[in-house]
């Protein structure tokens, strides 16, 4: 999987490939990632990357001939990347799309700032259009680093041993259990008995209830992406009948 980032700003991202899982994924060969500046394709004195809207108005928009030699080059270099432009027009960014674009070869990312990037960029150059959130970001960047982490750990081999055999669908879609370690007294505040009984089957079970609990009670939104089964319908209907006695 290879990573191609389009930015004014690409000493962003060496930090974040320096460290963690990407780092790993990285010395691995798992991943590969490079940020292109496109200010390296711009051909006046000022290295111009953007120019006052037509229309009028304020702020600025990204000129599309050094976008478009940006991203032409990027895809010589990876020919078969998708190109993804992130912005707040895009379609929602979530773990399914997530394991969607951990199956290509290659991701190019666009990244916009000022007022965002010419149109014609957006009609002839963008392969998909993703956004991550619903807030006013100062730039894209952000963005592509959160999807390239998401994607990163999808790919095979990029979890150690422990993270991937915690991995499966079921986690993937409820949110996590409380999670402990020492001390077993941390000021005045203890661990459940039952994470010390050493009874697997019942630290498995009580695991599973507070995920489905937490979910339905934070996020009860997480339950409608995935059907629940007969079992996990039967924690919840237990608890909600616990609460009402
Ligand atoms: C209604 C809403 C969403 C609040 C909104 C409405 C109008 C503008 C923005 C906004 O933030 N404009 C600035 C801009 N944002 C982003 O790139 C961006 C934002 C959010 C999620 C993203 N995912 O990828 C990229 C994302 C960065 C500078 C270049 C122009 C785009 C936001």
């Amino acid at each position: 999987m290879e990573f191609t980032v389009l930015t004014i700003f690409p000493e962003m991202f060496p930090p974040f490939w320096e460290n963690g899982i990407i780092r790993r994924a990285i010395e691995q060969g798992i991943i590969s990632a490079s940020a292109i500046n496109i200010r390296d394709f711009t051909t006046d004195r000022h290295r111009t990357t953007d120019d006052r809207p037509y229309g009028g108005g304020c702020g600025m928009v990204m000129k599309p001939e050094p976008l478009a030699d940006a991203i032409r080059t990027a895809r010589a270099n990876a020919p078969s990347s998708k190109t993804v432009l992130m912005t707040p027009q895009g379609r929602p960014f979530n773990q399914r799309v997530a394991e969607e674009l951990s199956l290509v070869e290659g991701l190019i990312f666009v990244c916009g700032r000022y007022e965002g990037v010419d149109e014609r960029i957006c009609r002839h150059f963008i392969d998909d259009e993703i956004s991550i959130g619903d807030y006013v970001l100062t730039g894209g960047e952000l963005a592509s680093m959160i999807i390239m982490d998401a994607v990163t750990r999808l790919r095979p081999g990029a979890l150690g041993g422990e993270e991937s055999a915690a991995r499966d669908s079921f986690s993937e879609n409820v949110l996590e259990h409380a999670h402990y370690t020492r001390p077993r007294n941390f000021e005045g505040d203890e661990v459940p008995d039952v994470l010390l009984s050493g009874n697997h089957r019942e630290i498995e079970k009580w695991r599973l209830e507070t995920s489905l609990i937490r979910t339905f009670l934070k996020r009860p939104d997480l339950l409608r992406e995935r059907p629940l089964s007969p079992h996990e319908i039967n924690i919840l209907k237990n608890w909600c009948s616990d609460i009402e006695t």
